[in-house]
């Protein structure tokens, strides 16, 4: 132990040295006064990398190094939460990280396979002290012994599965087994369907796998960025800890109703509208609302143009659209091709008025006379507004909007009855697929924004050039005593031009990939992790999907615990890659104990005879309790229940119930959180089954469970660590 100890103190004096130096280089950077572009450029590039640094640093902090393999040639390697090296010159590694491949017989050896090793140690420590060790023999030839040995291979799984809650989902890096390593490690490229049930690890697999990803393909994924979609924000905010618990901070964490930016979902639909919403037949509804917007005159416009009366009749629009629509370009960018259509239309139109023939003859204009009324009738407003009432510039949000207020004809009739909805109402999640579906149909026309953005370049290199100038003149300030002529000293202008030192500045964007990416609708990611996967809407999947051309996808989630009807993954999955996708099973289950899981299985064997739920790994010895009241002593015997069992300093409870019992059981547990913004880190929480997806507290409570759909009941009645109790009431 005193050994290890020395080891670790040895550590942290490392990772403080690079610490140190990194705080001072920020401090030094901060304080440099330096007030050139080129200089203020490096000096933010220089903090920004400095600080994510630090935060990386404080974030691996807590149990930096927890491992060690013993190999038979007689080295070792200590395994930790990222790589750290010896300041000398050849780097020489310290610690390891626990995604390189050195690392990886520390998660894959066995007795029947030891990879080479002789020995694995766990290590436990609390801040910068070991607390503890636990060896595991590999090689049974080797008669050492270090007194740590342990016969319980299992036992850090155990103490760790059987730790308090804390509202905050933990790394599993110390515990990672062999079938979730496989996962974990599997190539980035093709799509990977990761199904089991309860408990499994599905989600822990999931966070660790793009902690890997990001680090075997570090280059790639850093610029594209890796996407990871969780069902709801709670959610999020559980799981949000453990990328940057394994120094990864280069991913996004988002909802599919976050997806689009520019709008906040704020609003809820009914299920019945989400589930129209999410139909993949809502695609077409979509589109035939975009080709609805290219409309024909009714019978003709006509348009007053410098005293005469233009005409556009139906079979002219008609040709103007059948050609706009040919280029297959979005609307709001094919409208430029049907304007000028229309355009050529009138300018035939007012040319043959003005330049007949009274004799009959071909028209006496000649081309620049026709070319000079083009352009005037392109300078009429009351031309655009002809185009705007026949082919209208639109933004998906005023598509969607409006076809949600007025759904009839676009939706069946009870469909339309149910989507409909005020023209101002609030955005919902179920929205978000249909923006962006309508966003891709509308295209933008942008322009506008090339416009601005070469008028803003002309001023950057504008700009760069004064910076040049002042430079120049400087120089002889700054060298005046040196021949300048022959000087061999390189001024600023002498490697740069005004044009390159614009587009540095340009570059200077310090956001991530996953900052810059949260911005951009277009943005494609390098990798698209889809926890809850089971959860998708045909809808949101096409929205995924373009998020992600590659195809390079992991999918975790489990059938059995889906709110919204089962759909297979093959069908789910067969509009963007057929069959190719690989479908792999966890079925160990490492939360709920195996008296809570035989209820659970037990419960939806009711619905499902033949039912097989995963196996637990660990027992209690502590079995389910029910109780049933009568309806009005409901909130009495839960307030009861709760008081019962609530943790006194570590730990968290829940209460599972059926959302319209929440107001009355809130008004009796007064230090539960519950509502939409839900506090996780509360010692109580009150939710209901859809809210409890993907969560685990020590203690649930359900209450009337028979009120929840089948799937439903069975996400609540597996979210338990240790207890569990049933409240039913009579009658
Ligand atoms: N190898 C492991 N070592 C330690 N803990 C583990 C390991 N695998 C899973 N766990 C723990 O088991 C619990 C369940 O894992 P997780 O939430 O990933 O399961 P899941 O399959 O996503 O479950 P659900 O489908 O119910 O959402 C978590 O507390 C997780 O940390």
């Amino acid at each position: 132990m005193r050994k290890e100890q020395r080891f670790v103190a040895g550590l942290y004096d490392r990772v403080d040295a690079l610490r140190g130096r990194a705080e001072s280089t920020v401090r030094h950077s901060l304080g440099d006064t330096g007030t050139g572009q080129q200089a203020r450029l490096e000096r933010d590039i220089t903090v920004h990398e400095q600080s994510h640094l630090l935060a990386a640093l404080d974030a691996v902090d807590s149990g930096l190094c927890f491992g060690r393999i013993d190999l038979r040639d007689g080295g070792h390697h200590h395994i930790g939460r990222v790589g750290v090296r010896e300041d000398d010159a050849d780097r020489t590694p310290i610690l390891i990280d626990w995604r390189a491949p050195v690392a990886r017989p520390f998660y894959l050896a066995t007795g029947h396979a030891p990879m080479d090793l002789r020995r694995r140690r766990h290590l436990a420590t609390s801040g910068r002290e070991v607390t503890g060790l636990h060896d595991e023999i590999l090689d049974l030839d080797d008669t050492e012994r270090t007194g740590h040995e342990q016969h319980d291979a299992d036992a850090v799984l155990l103490a760790a599965l059987d730790a308090a809650r804390t509202g905050r989902m933990h790394d599993i890096v110390q515990t990672i087994q062999a079938e979730q390593d496989r996962i974990i490690r599997a190539p980035h490229r093709g799509v990977r369907v990761v199904e089991g049930g309860p408990g499994t690890g599905k989600t822990a697999v999931a966070l660790h796998r793009a902690a890997y990803l990001l680090y075997e393909y570090r280059e790639l994924l850093a610029r594209r960025a890796v996407l990871i979609v969780g069902p709801n924000p709670a959610f999020l905010g559980y799981i949000g800890e453990v990328l940057p618990s394994l120094g990864e901070t280069g991913v996004l964490l988002s909802t599919v109703g976050e997806l689009f930016p520019g709008v906040t979902a704020t609003g809820t639909d009914t299920e019945e509208a989400a589930e129209i919403k999410g139909r993949a037949g809502t695609a077409e509804v979509i589109a035939r609302a975009v080709r609805d917007r290219q409309a024909l005159p009714d019978p003709v416009l006509e348009i007053d143009h410098d005293g005469d009366v233009l005409v556009l009749d139906r079979e002219t629009v008609r040709a103007a659209r059948d050609k706009a629509r040919a280029t297959g370009l979005p609307h709001n960018v094919a409208r430029e091709h049907f304007e000028g259509h229309l355009l050529n239309a009138l300018t035939d139109q007012r040319a043959g008025r003005l330049g007949a023939d009274p004799f009959g003859g071909p028209n006496l204009l000649d081309p620049s006379d026709v070319s000079q009324i083009r352009s005037e009738l392109d300078d009429d407003p009351a031309v655009h507004d002809a185009v705007d009432a026949l082919w209208p510039s639109l933004t998906p949000q005023r598509l969607v909007a409006e076809l949600l207020a007025d759904p009839e004809g676009h939706f069946s009739g009870t469909d339309a009855h149910a989507v409909r909805r005020p023209p101002t109402a609030a955005w919902t999640p179920a929205d978000v697929p249909l923006l962006d579906e309508a966003a891709e149909l509308l295209g933008e026309d942008d322009r506008a924004a090339q416009a601005a953005a070469a008028a803003e370049r002309r001023r950057q290199v504008a700009y760069a050039q004064g910076v040049l100038d002042v430079a120049y003149a400087s120089r002889t300030y700054e060298f005046e005593d040196v021949d300048d002529e022959d000087s061999e000293v390189l001024g600023v202008q002498d490697v740069l031009d005004a044009e390159t030192m614009a587009e540095r500045q340009e570059e200077a964007d310090h956001r991530t990939a996953a900052e810059r990416a949260a911005a951009d609708r277009t943005w494609a990611f390098g990798h698209i992790v889809v926890d809850e996967a089971q959860e998708l809407s045909p809808m949101a999947w096409r929205l995924l999907m373009r998020r992600c051309p590659t195809r390079s996808l992991t999918l975790v989630g489990d059938p059995a615990q889906s709110s919204t009807g089962t759909r297979s993954w093959r069908e789910a999955l067969d509009p963007y890659v057929g069959d190719r996708w690989e479908h792999i099973r966890l079925g160990v289950n490492y939360r709920t104990p195996a008296e809570i899981m035989d209820y659970a299985a037990e419960e939806r064997r009711a619905d499902h005879p033949d039912f097989e739920p995963p196996r637990s790994v660990r027992s209690t010895g502590v079995p389910p309790w029910e109780r049933t009241v009568a309806e009005d002593a409901l909130p009495g015997a839960v307030a009861e229940a709760v008081a019962a069992h609530t943790p006194d300093d570590e730990g968290r409870l829940a209460v599972v119930a059926p959302r319209d019992r929440h107001a009355a059981l809130a008004a009796v547990l007064p230090e539960a959180t519950y509502g939409e913004q839900l506090d996780l880190t509360r010692r109580v929480v009150l939710l209901d089954a859809r809210q409890a997806k993907g969560l685990e507290f020590d203690t649930v409570l359900v209450v009337e469970p028979d009120r929840f759909a089948v799937n439903d009941r069975y996400v609540a009645l597996t979210r338990a660590t240790q207890r569990l109790g049933v409240l039913r009431v009579r009658g």
